[in-house]
């Protein structure tokens, strides 16, 4: 039986490992297959650098014609340019493609899902959104009879590693990052992590296949972890719940004003209840519900980020899209006929937690009520702590929200601000999975 000649791009974290699966799992690959899985040579940016176990005569840094030679094309290199164009070049040359590039298809999905399609090869991504979770096949195929409404979950490795030791072992911001880059959990630049960009394109993947739409990365409304401190992660504590970044994507009915049907997707902090099964998701994990019509409520759990986690989903898509080289047919392409529109955060409905440095006397609890109801948002708990002696007290003022629509809260929010009784906004969280 002829080869599957395999060509890789990338031979860092997750592309050694991939190298390294497909050598010693070779024979098993080739069974699952129907042909031997031949590597044909690996891209790098340093094809002089010395890789344990990588082969040095296949290294090279051509990645263009090292295309030109493969079947299979997988890219595990990163961000938007050269894999854009090496893609449309694999493509040109009827290769299909396996990427892990949440960041490429977030922001070049509809062309190069378009591209696959003409050439009628594959695109596969499982490893792009959660690691080594089993996500995206469920939902474009075991889901494609369904509805989803909601999906809401962790999708970053690093910036829920950096969270949690932040929460258990009180480590700083700073420190914790830095290990999430040594363990490989980290993008090439960390800020992708911890400024929920990594997340807010996973979460964009996520819609577009939940929803049936285009929701480009930018859609998303994006706020990433760098402001949240250690006395948030004390302050979620003390109302039994932890810190996480999550993704939210909604399926939003048309408003009784008017507002059109669509989605909303969003990424940013939140306050979860430690009951609540999101809480429990630890270090570099992810989990991700997804709420559909007939199925209810399905979790997928599992690690999102690191090395070998994620070559073992990138090897799934290349075994896949092999068995189409050899035995025929193709996978599902893109789904978008539904066409909605990505809405505004003011058709987003949510919970604040708002911590403010209030004056400490007579009334101010009864203006800052008043701001509250000015814009219909109503108050389920309120707690408030003296802090200092004398008559220039001040207090901690925690006010908990019921849902109310987001820009309803963060207009609240602002006019708390200019209180003159009000001398500070700590911190403002969405409390969500209750
Ligand atoms: N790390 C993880 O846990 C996960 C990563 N991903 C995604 O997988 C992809 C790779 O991530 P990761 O392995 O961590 O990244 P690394 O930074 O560890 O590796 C990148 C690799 O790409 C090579 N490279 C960079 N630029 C070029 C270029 N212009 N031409 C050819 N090769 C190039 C580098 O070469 P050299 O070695 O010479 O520098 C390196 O081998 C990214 O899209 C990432 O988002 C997805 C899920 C999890
Ligand atoms: N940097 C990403 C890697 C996986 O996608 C993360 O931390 O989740």
């Amino acid at each position: 039986m002829e080869p599957v000649r395999v060509a890789l791009l990338g031979c860092g974290v997750v592309g050694s490992e991939v190298a390294r699966l497909l050598r010693e799992q070779h024979d098993d690959l080739a069974a699952r297959v129907g042909a031997p899985l031949e590597l044909v040579g690996i891209a790098v940016r340093r094809p002089e650098r010395e890789r344990p176990g990588v082969d040095p005569s296949l290294l090279t840094a051509d990645a263009e014609d090292l295309v030109r030679r493969a079947d299979v094309v997988v890219e595990v290199v990163g961000g938007i340019e050269p894999v854009r164009s090496l893609l449309h070049e694999a493509f040109r040359h009827g290769a299909g493609v396996v990427t892990a590039n949440k960041m490429l298809l977030a922001e070049h999905g509809p062309e190069l899902f378009e591209a696959a399609r003409a050439a009628d090869v594959d695109l596969y991504y499982e490893a792009a959104v959660a690691g080594a979770i089993p996500l995206i096949r469920p939902l474009r195929e075991s889901l494609a009879g369904d509805r989803v409404r909601r999906f809401l979950g962790i999708v970053n490795g690093t910036t829920n590693y950096v969270l949690d030791q932040m929460d258990t072992t009180g480590a700083g911001f700073a420190d914790a990052v830095e290990r999430a880059q040594a363990l490989g959990y980290a993008e090439a630049d960390p800020t992708a992590d911890v400024e929920g960009y990594d997340a807010a394109s996973k979460a964009a993947i996520l819609a577009s296949l939940a929803f049936h739409t285009r929701v480009p990365g930018d859609a998303v409304h994006r706020e990433g972890i760098t402001g949240v401190t250690a006395a948030d992660v004390a302050a979620a504590a003390r109302l039994g719940c932890v810190v996480k970044l999550l993704a939210i994507g909604e399926r939003v009915p048309a408003g009784a004003d008017g507002g059109p049907e669509g989605v909303t997707v969003r990424v940013h902090p939140a306050f979860v209840p430690r009951s609540h099964p999101l809480a429990g998701v630890r270090g570099p994990f992810n989990a991700v519900f997804v709420e559909a019509e007939a199925a209810g409520e399905l979790m997928f759990y599992g690690p999102g980020a690191g090395g070998t986690p994620t070559a073992g989903a990138v090897l799934g898509d290349v075994v896949a899209v092999a068995r189409h080289r050899v035995h025929g047919g193709r996978g599902p392409g893109e789904s978008a006929y539904a066409d909605l529109p990505a809405l505004p955060m003011s058709r987003v409905l949510t919970r604040y937690h708002v911590r403010l440095e209030v004056a400490d006397r007579p009334g101010v609890l009864a203006r800052v009520a008043d701001a509250f109801a000015a814009h219909g948002v109503s108050i389920e708990q309120v707690r408030q702590q003296a802090v200092g002696e004398g008559p220039d007290r001040t207090a901690e003022l925690v006010v908990v929200t019921h849902v109310a629509p987001d820009t309803s809260l963060s207009e609240t929010v602002e006019d708390l601000a200019h209180l003159d009784a009000v001398l500070d906004v700590t911190s403002v969280m969405r409390v969500e999975g209750e």
